[in-house]
């Protein structure tokens, strides 16, 4: 069988992510899974475990200054020369922000047609990509190339198949051009308790309903209850309710949880693009007419600061 290329995403912190381990699941199906690690001397030893654990026949490991010191670009020129070389069956790499734009650069480098937001593929590259609030399920094939693709965290349930990786070192030879955007310095985020909020299974967001910084408290304990990753609006985050990091939308971030529940928001189109297939969503809102209404699964119109608590309480005691 072929390989299949998954390009992985993972932290210093937490390893690799789960979008990475979804992606390996999906490459069983279509080939033989090769993981690429892109990152810092020593990443693909410490991630090889892992890797194996959920498949990863082989790790192809571009390492050290030259990739870690600079932004996407040089990681594109390497994952390119290799496309070149193994001619995989597929490529698949995270839809996150990294992993899009290395998918884009790529694209251009191997003059190979992309798709974006893929929840599925088949064997026979045909991928299924959700638009339109959810209402909408598309089928898509690239026409040029191979089957170049970005998965949706969160699109599938990750599933276990022993292998023992051998990992091939390669060389990274890259260009001027590519150095051209350099790190220059890391600042760790400040992490909690709760889950990043693109791998969460459960996602609490307040809108510009929560009123203030303060009462975001409220989405934070029912986060905190459901053992879930807050969210906001962007109206929220303009309104300096909650940091830039965890808006949920199509200037923020994408999601896809088991779970998502709205609350004080109003469902525009922007804020949807960033959470419409979430399995299940959850609204409160004290405006029946309120669009978020048309994509909720459960709904209740009311006051938050009455239902929010409430719910708490039921919760606690099912708990
Ligand atoms: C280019 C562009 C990009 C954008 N990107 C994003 C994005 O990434 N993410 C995003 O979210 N938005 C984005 N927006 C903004 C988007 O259009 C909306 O303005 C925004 O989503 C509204 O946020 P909201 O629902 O919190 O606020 P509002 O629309 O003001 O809604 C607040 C809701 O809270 C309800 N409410 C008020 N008080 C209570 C209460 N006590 N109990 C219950 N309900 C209550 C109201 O009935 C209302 O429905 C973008 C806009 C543009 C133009």
């Amino acid at each position: 069988m072929s390989e299949v290329l998954v390009v992985v995403e993972a932290t210093k912190e937490f390893g690799v992510k789960k979008v990475t381990l979804e992606m390996l699941t999906l490459a069983r199906e279509l080939g033989t899974p090769s993981a690429v690690v892109l990152g810092g001397a020593g990443a693909a030893e410490a991630l090889s475990a892992k890797l194996g654990e959920y498949g990863a026949e082989k790790i192809y490991a571009a390492e050290g200054e030259e990739i870690d010191g600079y932004l996407v670009a040089p990681k594109a020129t390497v994952v390119a020369e290799l496309v070149k070389r193994v001619q995989p069956a597929a490529v698949l790499l995270a839809s996150s922000q990294e992993g899009k734009e290395i998918a884009a650069r790529l694209a251009v480098k191997l003059d190979n047609g992309i798709l974006t937001d893929v929840v599925g593929l088949a064997a026979d590259g045909t991928a299924t990509q959700v638009a339109f609030a959810g209402s909408t399920i598309v089928k898509s094939k690239v026409t040029k190339g191979l089957p170049l693709v970005t998965v949706r965290p969160n699109s599938l349930n990750p599933a276990p198949a022993a292998a023992t990786p051998a990992v091939e070192q390669l060389t990274v030879s890259v260009t001027d051009a590519d150095k051209l955007a350099k790190v220059v310095e890391r600042v760790a985020e400040q992490k909690g308790s709760r889950p990043e909020l693109t791998e969460a299974s459960v996602v609490v967001s307040g809108g510009r309903g929560v009123g203030n910084a303060d009462n975001f408290k409220l989405v934070e304990e029912m986060a905190d209850l459901l053992g879930g990753a807050v969210g906001a609006s962007r109206a929220a985050v303009d309104s300096g309710y909650y940091p830039h990091q965890f808006q949920v939308g199509q200037t923020g971030k994408t999601v896809s949880p088991q779970l998502y529940v709205a609350l004080g928001i109003s469902g525009a189109i922007q804020h949807r693009a960033g959470m419409q297939t979430s399995k299940t969503i959850v609204a409160v809102n004290k405006d029946a007419e309120a669009p978020i209404f048309e994509l909720a699964d459960y709904g209740v119109v009311g006051d938050l600061f009455k239902v929010v608590p409430q719910a708490a309480e039921e919760i606690r005691k099912r708990k």
